[in-house]
């Protein structure tokens, strides 16, 4: 299906491998996604799993000597009436198109926001950028826009914020302001790559409402990444929970909450403390993720797995199969429920 109408990118068969001289790291491995309009899609997984190379393929900004393959089908704002999507593996990295895209189209933020910012220019001057390169060549409208998307993000004395650097905000309004900039030309999507596990809780709840807000006030689409289920639960309508550079399970956030298969997801669960348990013992998942390079066939989860069993598991690569409408799962233990 075409990325259009409810679906504003669609991610198929996505691989970023990085060809070392010690041999290929396969960092993301064959991934399906598709991201709604309006509609928040979190992406789970312990560290390493390939989240942030995922979201470094959809803005080709892969270092090299990675490479990116498959198709990142995006319906452009110039298209959004038509049945038509722009592939982004096929752009130029280094070219115009892409150049409107990122920024323009698809925006990002971090853990850290000293890496959106430049320490030498001042906050105003730096999103007014972004706004002369992407929504208009006139400064004192660039300026407006700069003062209302601030505002917008609940920063305090907005004015004068647009004079200051940013190692003089606080963290949290670093972040606002990063907020600021990434939505300053309206994107369509907004990639969030941890972007509150710096934050202290108060300010992590506050960063996380403020995108939920503003994503319904733009109808805007979120691709969410964390390693935090609680943020997950909070954030997202759909979820890929990531293991090896691969999706293992795939679904609604209730189904995953309530209704998960991978041995990995609920292991995942398992290792969230809930308030409502007395006594309860949390369980970590046992040993390490595999470095992801000269892997042996069958299940990625097979060293890990309570329920793994040899001559099934370890046989042959296990596809990620649906097991009912709307929910996948990569396991040949789970239970399907086709009606
Ligand atoms: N530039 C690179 N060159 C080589 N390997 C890389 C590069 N960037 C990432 N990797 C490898 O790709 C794999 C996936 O990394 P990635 O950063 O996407 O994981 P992640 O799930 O985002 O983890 P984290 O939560 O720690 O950021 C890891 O094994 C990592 O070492």
């Amino acid at each position: 299906m075409a990325a259009t109408g409810d679906i504003v990118l669609e991610v198929k068969d996505l691989t970023t491998h990085f060809h070392l001289d010690e041999g290929i790291l396969k960092a993301v491995d064959g991934v399906d996604l598709t991201i709604k309009r309006g509609k928040t899609l979190g992406i789970v997984g312990e560290s390493g799993c390939g989240k942030s190379v995922t979201s470094q393929a959809l803005l080709r900004i892969v270092p090299k000597p990675g490479k990116v393959e498959g198709q990142i089908l995006l319906n452009r704002k110039k298209d959004r009436d038509q049945a038509k999507v722009t592939d982004l593996v096929k752009l130029d990295a280094l070219g115009k198109e892409i150049r409107d895209i990122r920024g323009g189209e698809i925006a990002m933020i971090f853990q850290e926001p000293m890496k959106a910012f430049s320490p030498i220019h001042t906050i105003g001057n730096q999103i007014m950028e972004a706004i002369l390169l992407h929504s208009t060549d006139n400064e004192e409208k660039a300026r407006e826009i700069a003062i209302q998307t601030l505002k917008s993000v609940g920063m305090s004395n907005v004015e004068q914020r647009m004079n200051e650097y940013p190692h003089q905000l606080s963290g949290g309004m670093r972040q606002r302001a990063m907020i600021a900039m990434a939505l300053s030309c309206k994107p369509s999507i907004l990639i969030a790559d941890e972007p509150t596990t710096a934050l202290d809780v108060t300010v992590q709840a506050q960063v996380l409402y403020l995108i939920n807000e503003l994503k319904a006030q733009n109808d805007m689409s979120v691709v969410f990444i964390t390693h935090d289920l609680g943020v997950i639960a909070e954030m997202s309508d759909d979820v890929a929970v990531m293991y090896l550079g691969k999706v293992v399970e795939y679904t609604d956030v209730d189904t995953l909450f309530h209704g998960a298969q991978h041995p990995y997801t609920k292991a995942l669960l398992n290792s969230i403390p809930a308030i409502n348990k007395e006594n309860q013992r949390l369980e970590s998942i046992e040993g390490t993720v595999p470095f992801p390079m000269n892997l042996p066939k069958g299940c990625g989860f097979y060293s890990r797995c309570k329920h793994a069993v040899d001559g099934v598991c370890n046989k042959e690569d296990i596809p990620l199969i649906k097991v009912k409408e709307g929910h996948r799962v990569r396991c040949v233990l789970a239970e399907t429920n086709l009606e």
